[in-house]
């Protein structure tokens, strides 16, 4: 089977934070976007959204043609996928739904016609058990906010064809994405099991009463966070070995390792822990909404991503080295 990678229509269904970040990309990479939701108001929400995210899209640059007035929102699956080359669910993560809303997906879209699953980190061999010609059916995990962070995990199931997955990888390269290819099938992914340790560790700090969420994300953005953009935990504590690399770094800090610094099971989520959060971040946030933050955001993350490229090229890289 020769799947479309050449996509004019891009089908999004599901428009809360990560199908309206799609609708935004796939939009402002020119193309034409059919949209379904089955909330009430999720138009006029998902035109809300795509409106908030355009400036920045428009700061990076938008491709010929493109704009917001190509969106169609409709009011049936079938509607939505019957004429797309290019299919993705960004549903709630939940396995049932994602089973039940994929057989129908699949038995209306065109058979050479990709489809893509935003989800979290659910196998898509369970979710896409049902569907027509699961050998179409990747998950394609993006970052939010999706119109700007170019990952996107490309993950198969047991059905999926090798075809597939690299076809996948070629339509979110042409919508600007870095696609990598997460060659097992396991929960949560990558990116998300190391993102989930995370979250869990600054739960427990709040928990125990050690920080404050704004003072856990002071100690994420003012440090690690930085070097992250443009070095991962690999080869950033490979410097911090020295001349002699990791092999040093592992004798000096791998017997820590034994010592109970992390819990990584996570807390229970009493009423307390949960109040504590939300207050913790209700302080955080001030008089800011949160559309004026994602703006703020937008900025920060266009300023980063432009000065990573600009210093990559200097030292003879290119952005997705
Ligand atoms: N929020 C995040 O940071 C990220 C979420 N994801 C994944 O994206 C997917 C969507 O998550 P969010 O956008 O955050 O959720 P959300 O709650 O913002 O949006 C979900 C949307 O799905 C709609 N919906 C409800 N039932 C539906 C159905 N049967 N069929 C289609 N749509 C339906 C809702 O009306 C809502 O607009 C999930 O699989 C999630 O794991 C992936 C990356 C990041
Ligand atoms: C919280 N989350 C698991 C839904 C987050 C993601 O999947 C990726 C992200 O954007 O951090």
């Amino acid at each position: 089977m020769r799947f479309i990678t050449e996509i004019k229509t891009f089908a999004a269904l599901g428009s809360g934070v990560i199908g309206s970040g799609w609708v935004a990309r796939a939009l402002a990479h020119g193309l034409d976007v059919v949209a379904w939701d089955p909330a009430p108001g999720a138009e006029a929400a998902l035109r809300k959204r795509v409106a908030n995210a355009w400036g920045a899209l428009e700061k990076q640059g938008l491709a010929p043609g493109a704009s917001q007035d190509r969106l169609r929102f409709v009011t049936t699956i079938e509607a939505c996928v019957k004429d797309a080359d290019f299919i993705q669910e960004s549903a709630p993560e939940r396995l049932e739904l994602k089973l039940e809303l994929h057989g129908k997906i699949s038995a209306a879209a065109k058979p050479n016609a990709l489809i893509g699953s935003s989800t979290s980190g659910l196998l898509p061999s369970e979710f896409y058990e049902g569907s027509t010609h699961p050998e179409r059916c990747v998950v394609g995990h993006p970052f939010n906010p999706v119109y700007l962070l170019p990952l996107v995990e490309v993950v198969g199931g047991k059905n999926t064809a090798p075809e597939a997955i690299q076809a996948a990888i070629t339509v979110y390269e042409s919508l600007g994405m870095r696609p990598l290819h997460v060659r097992k099938e396991v929960p949560g992914f990558i990116a998300d099991r190391l993102l989930e340790a995370l979250w869990r560790e600054a739960l427990h700090l709040v928990n125990d009463g050690v920080a404050t969420t704004g003072e856990i994300d002071d100690a994420i953005r003012f440090g690690a966070g930085l070097r992250w953009s443009f070095m991962g935990t690999f080869l950033t504590y490979t410097l911090a070995g020295g001349d002699a690399g990791m092999r040093h770094f592992m004798a000096q800090f791998g017997p820590a390792l034994q010592l109970p610094w992390t819990y990584l099971p996570a807390p229970e989520l009493t009423d307390k822990l949960i109040d504590e959060v939300v207050d913790g971040t209700r302080d955080q946030l001030g008089t800011h909404s949160i559309s004026a933050l994602e703006r703020y955001r937008d900025d920060c993350l266009l300023a980063v991503l432009e000065a990573v490229k600009t210093t990559k090229a200097k030292h003879g890289m290119s952005f997705a080295e």
